[in-house]
């Protein structure tokens, strides 16, 4: 059986110095915000983030494919060049303090127009053969330009199931046991020791979590998710973002399980860290409209990680995710991710309110 140790060192390493260059991105920098053909924001420190995680995994799985959200099409040409530069001077300039870890990443990228079809070798179109890496080098791109929460995301699916799942999440406490917040501005978060915290999965091998820095990495402990005696005391987590998930559903749904503490909203996969440390209960995601679907890259870290500390994600109608099916989650509407032995409750709840809506 494959341990997946080299996998998930190299997928620590690469996250945590991919968080370290988005966060000199939100200290130094103007954003470089453009917007994508969706309309949604993409920033310097997303494509940065893509082209040092492709960089460190060519080195070490040149065989692996690669599934990433972004690509380098804006960077290109004359009107890339200004974004272009300052992306490149960022990549350039993002080093762990740590020797040792930044030979394992395969140190620094060559040149600036390597750099960029280095973050378009992310476009693998995915599947459910062989080794594929899922990246989203800035989840909740939104959070992350209100100072709230976001996450850097990796994931390594072989033949469509994900096997390692690593979350850098740079505003989040540092500390398990600190109660669920919204985002926490981001002076807070460089508080030395405090804010900043990785979390990590390997199947079949429990769910960790350990303080980011910006040199190695710091000594993991292990996470579960809270055990929940009664559903009505749950704390639930749900996007910043009303486009993104249904508030009103899961007012509806959380009303129908007697909860009664408000929802904790909460940028990016953050939410299912959260939930796997026991900081939350649950993490309810319901479609806002019929024709989207969700992308591989912002599920299968998290997924995981929460199902390694005991929960159970699926979607609204109670299947699991497939992630064998290319770039998207074609055959799942929303996510719903619990404990275990409450799960099937909650989305007895989540049916009984859609159904109501048809
Ligand atoms: N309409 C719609 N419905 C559902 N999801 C959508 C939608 N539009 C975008 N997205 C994706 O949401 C990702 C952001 O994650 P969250 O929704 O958890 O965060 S947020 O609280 O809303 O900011 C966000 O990820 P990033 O683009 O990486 O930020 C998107 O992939
Ligand atoms: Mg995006
Ligand atoms: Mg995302
Ligand atoms: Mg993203």
């Amino acid at each position: 059986m494959t341990s997946y140790d080299h996998e998930l060192n190299v997928a620590l390493l690469a996250v945590q110095r991919a968080t370290l260059l988005t966060k000199s991105v939100f200290h130094s920098h103007a954003k470089g915000t453009l917007n994508k053909s969706d309309a949604s924001p993409v920033t310097i420190g997303d494509f940065g983030a893509q082209a040092l995680i492709i960089s460190a995994l060519q080195h070490n799985f040149p065989d692996d494919e690669i599934v990433a959200e972004e690509e380098a099409k804006d960077l290109r040409g004359d009107e890339g060049k200004t974004t272009r530069e300052t992306v490149w001077d960022l990549v350039k300039g993002t080093k762990l303090e740590d020797g040792k870890a930044e030979e394992v990443l395969g140190g620094a990228l060559k040149s600036d127009e390597s750099m960029l079809d280095i973050i378009d070798k992310g476009a693998s179109q995915g599947g459910s053969k062989g080794r594929i890496w899922a990246i989203d080098p800035i989840d909740g791109t939104k959070g992350f330009l209100r100072g709230g929460q976001y996450a850097v995301c990796l994931a390594l699916m072989v033949d469509g199931d994900v096997k390692v799942g690593v979350l850098g999440c740079p505003n989040l406490p540092v500390s398990d046991s600190e109660p669920l917040e919204e985002g926490i501005g981001a002076d807070a978060s460089d508080e030395e020791g405090k804010f900043g915290v990785l979390f990590s999965a390997v199947q079949g091998k429990g769910a960790h979590s350990r303080a980011f820095s910006k040199a190695g990495l710091q000594e993991a402990h292990s996470i579960q998710m809270s055990p929940l005696k009664n559903i009505s005391d749950a704390t639930f987590c749900e996007s910043v973002e009303a486009g993104h998930s249904s508030q009103g559903d899961a007012a509806a749904i959380a009303s129908k399980l007697g909860i009664t503490k408000p929802s904790v909203r909460m940028d990016s996969q953050a939410k299912y860290g959260s939930i796997a440390r026991g900081a939350g209960d649950l993490y309810l995601r319901l479609p806002v409209r019929k024709d989207y679907v969700e992308k591989i890259w912002d599920h299968a870290a998290g997924d995981l990680i929460v199902r390694e500390a005991g929960g159970m994600v699926t979607d609204v109608e109670g299947n699991r995710l497939n992630f064998r099916l290319g770039r998207t989650l074609k055959e799942n509407k929303g996510v719903i991710a619990a404990p275990k032995d409450v799960h099937s409750k909650v989305i007895e709840a989540v049916k009984e309110v859609l159904a109501g809506k048809q």
